[in-house]
This record gives structure tokens, C-alpha cells and sequence, in this order.
């Protein structure tokens, strides 16, 4: 998960809330990155379903959290990434399906993974364009291979 200091210049924010955030249709950023946007701190499983209603009214139909160290249940040794989509139905009223996901941490840091996670993201979303839930279960699985495999490759174990 990408701390600070930003890859992108702050005071390009505004451009990113303002301009960019609001013609998108999906948008994949880690906790730190969602907390920056909507000017929001998650320390909470329901203060990340705010900060992720926050970013539907932003623009996005799709919000997907990629990773968060906060939120799971199962302890410090695993993340959480957080699919979501808002449908609208007929009668105007919204649905939103929230997919929650816990993966295992795998011991080293990497740079790349959020570009390489949202590349996948957009492929099997257009292999599978009615299904996000297993959209973002094969965009996880097979980031947690890459993840694993890389790792073996650097260190042997
Ligand atoms: N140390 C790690 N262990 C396991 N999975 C990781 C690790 N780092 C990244 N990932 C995976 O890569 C995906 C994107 O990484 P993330 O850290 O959220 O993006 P960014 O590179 O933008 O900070 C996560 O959903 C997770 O599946
Ligand atoms: C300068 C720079 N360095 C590294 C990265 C990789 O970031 P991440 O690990 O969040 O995918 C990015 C994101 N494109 C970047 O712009």
C-alpha cells in the first residue's frame, strides 16, 4: 500500500477530485489513496463503506479498494481489498454489491503491484463483464501468484 509521500504531486488533488475522479466509471486505489481523495481516514470497517459512498457520489459506478491493512478480520498477516459496484435499477432506487476480500500477505514490498492489479482488473472485467466478484477473485489470485512467484525468484524461499 502506497504511503506518503505521493507518487503524484498533492496539488495535482484537485485535478484528481475534481476532474479526473468524476468522468471516471471505475477506479482502483488503495486505503491511503481513498483516504486522500475523499479527505477521509478509515480506521473501520464502516468508515471504509463511508469513504467508498463518498467516492459513488464523486462519480465512479465502481469502486475498487485494493488493498487495506486495517480492515481484516483474520489479523496483521493479511489484507483486505474491497470490490464494489452501485447498479441503478429501473425504479431509480441504487444496489450496491460489495465484494470483500482477504489475502494473505506475502513478506517483501513491491512496486507496481496497483498499476499491475488494475491492468489485470480491466482484462477479466472484459473477459467477464457481468461479473465483478469473479473479476476482482482472478485479478487477487493471480496478483498473489505474481506476488509469490517474484518473491521466490529474489530469494529463494
Ligand atoms: N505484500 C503483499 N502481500 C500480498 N499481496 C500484496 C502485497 N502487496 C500488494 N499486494 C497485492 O497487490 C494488490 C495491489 O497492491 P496495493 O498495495 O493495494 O497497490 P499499490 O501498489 O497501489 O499500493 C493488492 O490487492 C494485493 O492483492
Ligand atoms: C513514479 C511512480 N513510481 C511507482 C509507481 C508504482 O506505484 P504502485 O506500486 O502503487 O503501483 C507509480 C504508479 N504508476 C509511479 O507513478
Amino acid at each position: 500500500m502506497e504511503k506518503a509521500p505521493c507518487t503524484s504531486p498533492e496539488d495535482l488533488l484537485p485535478v484528481y477530485r475534481e476532474k479526473v475522479v468524476p468522468v471516471a466509471d471505475t477506479i482502483t486505489l488503495n486505503q491511503f489513496e481513498a483516504e486522500l481523495l475523499t479527505r477521509r481516514k478509515i480506521h473501520s470497517q464502516e468508515e471504509v463503506l463511508e469513504v467508498m459512498d463518498k467516492l459513488y457520489s464523486m462519480g465512479p459506478d465502481m469502486v475498487v479498494i485494493t488493498s487495506s491493512d486495517l480492515l481484516s478480520l483474520r489479523g496483521t498477516d493479511y489484507l483486505m481489498a474491497l470490490g464494489s459496484q452501485r447498479t441503478r435499477t429501473p425504479d431509480g432506487s441504487t444496489v450496491t454489491q460489495r465484494i470483500p476480500r482477504e489475502m494473505h500477505k506475502v513478506d517483501a514490498t513491491f512496486i507496481g503491484t496497483g498499476d499491475s492489479f488494475a491492468a489485470m482488473l480491466l482484462a477479466w472485467m472484459h473477459k467477464h463483464p457481468n461479473n465483478l466478484k469473479v473479476a476482482c477473485e482472478k485479478t487477487l489470485s493471480a496478483t498473489h501468484h505474481v506476488l509469490q512467484r517474484t518473491r521466490l525468484h529474489n530469494t529463494g524461499c
